[in-house]
């Protein structure tokens, strides 16, 4: 029997935060569908391609799925895959396939959202073979023998958990509840790991987002943390965006921390964390392989570089680190 969640998961501010998730889905895959990357999985969890979106859109998603995937492969090849992963509200992100098939599979791959966002994604997981047949795969024992994914997992509405694969629905604001939840599915503490969060932080006050990010370094004794979102958000084109959320209901409550890179910085450094770097995504844009920046750059007329411009500089990559296994997590950069 599925576990009662403690915690009542219907407020309007919760579900407009819920539904970010369809919009980073949505985004990733019009933008693939114009061949900015690959990800052949996006398509089981956005049907349609759905409306056009501006190529200055197409282009930031490019540059927020390069960035990230740049630091987190870099930290499982120093890990030499003896590591593991949790993503911190994940929604319905399609990382885990993307290790599977290049060969960079974590020892363990977790993700944590809400509840019903978690529910939707198992429903998906366990309705389209492409996404269930790489868990079945990954399973230790002798996967020939597994027919389902039923077979390898332990799965109830909120949960699914298989050797090298877990999705937990948790609120990311209890975190004591998150402690629990995770190490109640085999989170090894003594592993380096890798924590990813995307969009996610703002939607907390700062000092929710202060306690997720300090029980992290204080669980860890080798760890990474990547955090990608907003940044000189107390500018007018800041304000803009605030406002445009708010019309939805969406509150960015956790802005305070996202008024610069220092500000991104800080709060890992006064939480446990020995190193933290940040850069806008204009800089991140400018650092990537240029002959694929060229090649994404001919895919669609852009008007407005300077509107580009100030969109990247609205968002940024802060990655953190502590390293008592002396993997050189530090020197992790573009
Ligand atoms: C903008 S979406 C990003 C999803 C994913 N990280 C990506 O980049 O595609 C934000 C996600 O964070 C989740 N989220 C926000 N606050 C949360 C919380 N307190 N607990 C659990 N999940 C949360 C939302 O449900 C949503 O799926």
């Amino acid at each position: 029997m599925a576990a009662r969640q403690p915690f009542t998961d219907t407020d309007t501010a919760d579900e407009a935060v819920r539904a970010t998730c369809d919009d980073a889905t949505t985004c990733k895959r019009f933008a693939t569908s114009k061949g900015y990357w690959k990800d052949p999985y996006i398509q089981y969890f956005a049907r349609s391609v759905g409306e056009r979106k501006a190529p200055e859109i197409n282009r930031g998603y490019y540059a927020r799925v390069q960035g990230v995937n740049h630091l987190l492969d870099a930290f499982i090849k120093k890990a030499e895959c003896d590591c593991q992963v949790i993503n911190l509200g994940a929604g319905l992100d399609t990382t885990f396939w993307r290790l599977k098939d290049e060969n960079l599979m974590p020892r363990k791959f977790f993700e944590v959202d809400f509840p019903t966002v978690v529910a939707r994604k198992i429903h998906n997981i366990k309705t389209k073979p492409p996404l269930s047949k790489p868990i079945i795969e990954t399973h230790s024992t002798d996967s020939l023998l597994l027919e389902t994914l039923s077979e390898c997992v332990c799965s109830d509405a909120h949960s699914l958990d298989s050797d090298r694969y877990c999705i937990i629905g948790a609120d990311l604001r209890d975190v004591s509840n998150l402690d629990e939840k995770l190490k109640k599915f085999q989170l090894n503490p003594e592993l380096p790991t890798l924590l990813l969060s995307e969009c996610v932080l703002v939607y907390m006050t700062p000092s929710q987002s202060s306690n997720l990010v300090h029980w992290a370094a204080e669980t860890f004794h080798t760890a990474m943390f990547i955090n990608y979102e907003q940044v000189n958000m107390s500018d007018r084109f800041g304000q803009v965006m605030i406002e445009n959320l708010q019309r939805r209901q969406c509150t960015l409550a956790g802005v305070e921390a996202c008024q610069s890179l220092d500000s991104q910085k800080e709060r890992f450094l006064k939480t446990g964390w020995e190193n933290a770097d940040a850069l806008d995504m204009m800089t991140v844009y400018s650092m990537l392989p240029q002959d694929d920046v060229a090649r994404i750059e001919r895919l669609e007329f852009l008007d407005e570089r300077e509107l580009l411009q100030q969109l990247l500089q609205h968002y940024s990559i802060c990655w953190a680190s502590k390293d008592k296994h002396n993997l050189g997590l530090s020197q992790l950069a573009f």
